[in-house]
């Protein structure tokens, strides 16, 4: 399969410090990392750590908010406009010093009761995130969340975002469809990829509904794989699990799933 892997150095190797993850994901086989939150190290430290390593950052998430307070991402949230927008600046920051092409635009906690009113904040702010990332040729992502790990998180729906780029209407906006959340989500996952089509812009995998490595659980994650790649995706796939022991040693599920790595024969 032609998908590029890229390492979520944020939840894989996790026994290392942050810093140290980039030699070893270099190290495993991998030519690209993604991460969630990098924002607690300077742009210029975390540029010597890929330079270094001789790794691509792919992707980024907006920074979550007050995360003591319980934020998780605020473009949906209502009266925090202000706030989305200076911490969408700081991931534009990131990723334009870091060459960082991915920018996930994290929705935020709302409650059920205001869901509709929320989704006009959340159109609106994704409107002004397109605008910056179509002028700065970045991609921006939105990715539906599972209820059972972060309940009231506001998109969840893989249907509800295609309808959301849809009415952004901006080629920079895409959906990251992590196959661990669609599955909890309502599954059926060849059919329901396969209608959102083109509007996909990143994938990720993790089994369901351990969330470790992609070979165990209840998805064939090679199947699926192969079904988006006869629908036409042609991008990377982001290795974002829990690995159930060593990082390494877990890797098996990439050749398993018909997959390789560029630094692993
Ligand atoms: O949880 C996920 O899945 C992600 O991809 C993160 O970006 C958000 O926690
Ligand atoms: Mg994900």
């Amino acid at each position: 399969m032609p998908f590029r892997l890229t390492a979520n150095i944020s939840f894989l190797f996790p026994d290392l410090p942050f810093l140290d993850r980039f030699a070893a994901a270099a190290a495993a086989g991998f030519d690209a990392v993604e991460c969630h939150w990098p924002y607690e190290h300077p742009v210029e430290m975390l540029r010597v750590k890929l330079t270094e390593a001789g790794l691509d950052l792919t992707g980024i998430n907006t920074p979550r908010g007050n995360v003591d307070a319980g934020d998780f991402g605020l473009a949906a949230v209502p009266g925090r406009e202000e706030e989305f927008r200076e911490s969408f600046a700081k991931a534009v920051a990131y990723a334009e010093a870091l060459e960082c092409p991915m920018i996930h635009v994290m929705a935020g906690i709302v409650a059920a009761d205001r869901h509709e009113e929320a989704c006009y904040t959340y159109i609106e702010n994704l409107r002004h995130a397109a605008k910056i990332a179509e002028d700065k040729g970045l991609t921006i992502l939105i990715e539906p969340i599972n209820h059972r790990d972060a309940p009231d998180y506001f998109l969840s729906s893989l249907e509800e975002a295609d309808a959301i780029v849809a009415t952004v209407s901006s080629p920079a906006l895409k959906i990251l469809a992590d196959l661990y959340h669609l599955q909890i989500m309502g599954g059926d996952l060849v059919s329901r990829l396969a209608e959102v089509g083109d509007a996909i812009g990143h994938v990720q995998v993790a089994a369901v509904p351990s969330r470790a490595e992609p070979d165990d659980g209840e998805v064939n994650i090679g199947f699926v794989l192969k079904a988006l790649e006869a629908a036409g995706y042609d991008g990377l796939v982001g290795a974002e699990y829990r690995p159930r022991a060593g990082t390494v040693e877990g890797l098996g599920w990439i050749a398993a799933a018909g997959l390789s790595l560029p630094g692993r024969g």
